[in-house]
């Protein structure tokens, strides 16, 4: 097995296939049934149903919609795959000729993405096994912040002690920070000796650099530590400086005389007349600038918070770029984005696993993983724009030409960062990461997708990255109309999954491609079903089949059926009970608010942002966060609109409750009849919000829903209720 020609990798389709195809099968018979149900029964238009007709077909509009967005689901349910590599191999054959890798990290502002925890991340991709020579970190920051280049100073010499250590006693993880944290004392004496070293250093590294945050500047006596601070007399503003270029480390060695990787601080150059792009801006100058330094043929991207959680992860993704067979297809190969502080059950939905777990494995089935924007590895060259054929062999062997010493380039490696570079060329549009998108990850990772390229799925059982995920339900929020915002752009781009190279890309990944790029939409449909049915009920208008009736079949098995299979896929991929009841509630919430909010910018035009998540808690926020009590805290339309929707059920449930009491025993067993599938909608949605009304009424704590919300969200209700009624 193991011969010259034996794989770098190898794929395997998921067990049960067919099992589930024939479950999939038996829900797609139900809905069409209730399509046909919807069609041939729609009630008479008589005077007193005559309302009644309107609410009926916008019922039949949710269900065309929540059945056809099923069957994408079904696209990455249909072909799963998995990966294994083989890195014994990879040494074998490859160890003397192994290409350079470019690690970039990007960061943008010191106060959300702490300094520490940036060159913790820096450390960890740093210590990489794999032969430091040909590695080369990149730190781009887009705070410009001096902050952070301090803290970039400190980890440059501390790298000096910390990659022997990693290397001599083989440690995980590689972010002294994570280390530190999880680490038990060794009790070999030869390691006790220089873990206690080794501490010592890092926490005076620590202290060095929050001191320095604290005072909020870098002080005149440590200025002189580093010529780059020299670049900051000339510094206005972080939306307003030249580029800042920094080789920290190039040709140097360790505290054991191994050599180092380079490190490189970059912060392009910004000016308040010329737009930045965000994070594709920070990429697409990494790429240019690192192009002149090192060169890498591969290219790993990471956010500031990702550290590295395995040492193999470079090698591993080699085996997918050098594998003889079917290496020279692959664009990119994708890693999850894991994090290492959700809480068991994942108040937030933090952890997507079911994303994860499963439909990143089915798209790598139908062809290849979206790109994430972190933790992905790309081929340099094809981020240039390059498409695919049979040629598209790399020769890993190129050598790097760039032989002057590094100080004499720093003029044209500004020049490469400057605002003005990219005018009149096709950076942002054929080359490079793509602009005008907030998720220009999901665009750059289609448009490689329709050129031809495959990509790969690589979900290790050591977690490669883990990173921060968001902790408030604001944040949860914004972050999901960012992304929600950005996929819908993504639908009415030019590369749109729905249109372009249609009949070229599997219709497998356009279908997957579309679960998240009608994530915005989705919203009107899930509105209307979380509001009308509730108010129908409390009408006594019914909208569904009464229990007695055959038509009652086929929404009782969805209801069952689909409800069932979500609970064991979430069990399955890891995820306890409570996790999967809470990822329901803030899926609601994501849909009525999040996706709501990004349809309605993108119809009415408005301007691009891009908020970055705050990676840091007030002390107040982490205890209530560590005890899974969800966070409101801030009033925001966000969750105004969240609040409003369930006071709005609240309202209906407990209505109906009153009005049925007044009925004579017989009048109320025929009114839950006939209203039964409504009960069991607006019942589920008012326990799902539990928490959501004991935020409104009864916590006193900080994180409860503050008071000018609760009035906003009654009032709106009941108004809304209201009208409904009488509608
Ligand atoms: O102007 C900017 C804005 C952000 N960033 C960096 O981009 C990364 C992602 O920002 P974050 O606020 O953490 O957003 P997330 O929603 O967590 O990011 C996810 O979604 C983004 C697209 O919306 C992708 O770019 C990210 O890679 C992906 O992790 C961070 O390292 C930031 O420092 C920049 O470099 N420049
Ligand atoms: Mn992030």
């Amino acid at each position: 097995m193991d011969g010259e020609n034996s794989p770098l990798f190898d794929t395997e389709r998921a067990k049960g296939r067919k099992l589930h195809r024939v479950f999939a099968t038996t829900v797609l018979v139900s809905i069409v049934w209730i399509w046909v149900y919807r069609a041939t029964q729609q009630p008479p238009s008589t005077a007193v149903s005559g309302g009644r007709r309107w609410w009926w077909r916008g019922m039949f509009m949710a269900e065309l919609w929540f059945g056809m967005y099923w069957v994408f689901t079904q696209s990455v349910r249909w072909n799963p795959t998995y990966r294994r590599t083989f890195k014994q191999r990879l040494s074998q054959r490859y160890e003397d000729q192994l290409p350079r890798v470019d690690l970039f990290v990007c960061t943008a502002d010191p106060k959300v993405e702490p300094p520490m925890m940036v060159v913790s991340t820096v450390l960890s991709v740093m210590a990489y096994d794999y032969p430091p020579k040909k590695l080369a970190v990149y730190l781009s920051d887009d705070g410009g912040s001096e902050l952070t280049f301090y803290a970039l100073t400190q980890a440059a010499i501390f790298s000096k002690h910390w990659l022997p250590y990693c290397r001599n006693y083989k440690i995980e993880p590689r972010s002294p920070l994570a280390y530190f944290k999880s680490a038990s004392r060794p009790s070999n004496t030869k390691q006790d000796q220089d873990y206690t070293n080794i501490k010592k250093l890092f926490e005076e590294m620590k202290d060095r650099t929050e001191n320095v945050m604290n005072n909020g500047r870098v002080h005149d006596e440590l200025r002189l530590e580093h010529k780059g601070f020299t670049e900051w007399d000339s510094f206005t503003s972080s939306k307003d400086h030249a580029t800042i270029v920094q080789v920290l480390l190039d040709q140097n060695e360790d505290a054991e005389g191994h050599s180092l990787p380079k490190l490189v601080y970059l912060a392009r150059e910004k000016r308040p007349d010329h737009f930045h792009n965000f994070k594709a801006g920070a990429m697409n100058a990494l790429i240019r600038v690192s192009s002149k330094i090192s060169n890498g043929p591969i290219i790993l991207n990471v956010d500031c918070d990702m550290y590295s959680n395995s040492s193999d992860t470079v090698r591993d993704a080699l085996c997918f770029f050098m594998d003889e067979e079917k290496g020279h297809e692959i664009a990119f190969v994708q890693y999850p984005q894991c994090f290492e502080n959700v809480t068991k059950n994942e108040v937030y939905g933090g952890s997507m696993r079911v994303i994860f777990e499963v439909d990143f494995h089915g798209l790598d089935g139908n062809g290849g993983s979206m790109y994430i924007g972190t933790g992905c590895f790309h081929r340099r060259d094809i981020l240039f724009g390059k498409s695919f054929d049979d040629e598209s062999r790399i020769d890993w062997k190129m050598e790097n030409d760039h032989k002057e010493t590094l100080e004499n380039m720093i003029e044209e490696l500004k020049n490469l960062a400057s605002c003005t570079y990219e005018i009149d060329t096709e950076w942002g549009k054929e080359m490079g990461l793509k602009y005008g998108c907030p998720v220009e990850d999901i665009l750059t990772g289609l448009s490689i997708h329709c050129r031809g390229w495959k990509s790969v799925y690589y979900n290790p059982n050591r977690k490669a990255f883990l990173g921060v995920s968001t902790t408030t339900l604001d944040q949860t929020l914004v972050q999901h109309k960012r992304w929600s915002e950005g996929d819908l752009l993504v639908l009415i781009s030019k590369y749109s999954p729905a249109w372009f190279r249609l009949g070229k890309v599997n219709p497998g990944l356009i279908m997957g491609y579309l679960i998240y790029c009608l994530w915005a939409p989705s919203s009107v449909p899930t509105l209307y079903y979380s509001i009308v049915p509730s108010v129908c009920l409390l009408k006594g208008v019914p909208l569904f089949p009464a229990v007695t009736s055959g038509w009652f079949l086929p929404f009782a098995y969805i209801i069952v059926s689909i409800t069932a299979f979500d609970y064991l896929e979430f069990l399955r991929c890891g995820g306890t009970t409570k996790g999967w009841w809470n990822g329901r509630r803030i899926s609601l919430y994501k849909r009525t608010s999040s996706y709501l909010f990004a349809l309605l910018d993108i119809i009415l035009g408005s301007d691009l942002s891009f908020v970055i998540s705050s990676k840091v808690m007030d002390n107040d926020v982490q205890a209530r966060y560590e005890k899974e009590m969800m966070e409101f805290g801030v009033s925001s339309p966000l969750t105004t609109t969240v609040a409003t929707i369930s006071m709005l059920n609240l309202v209906c449930f407990v209505g109906v409750v009153m009005k049925s009491t007044l009925m004579d025993k017989v009048t109320r067993g025929v009114y839950y009849e006939t209203m039964a599938v409504h009960v069991v909608l607006c019942g589920a949605l008012v326990v799902l919000n539990m928490p959501l009304y004991w935020a409104l009424f009864v916590r006193k704590d900080k994180g409860k829903i503050p008071d000018p919300v609760t009035v906003k969200s009654v009032v709106l209700a009941l108004f809304v209720s209201t009208v409904l009624y009488f509608m």
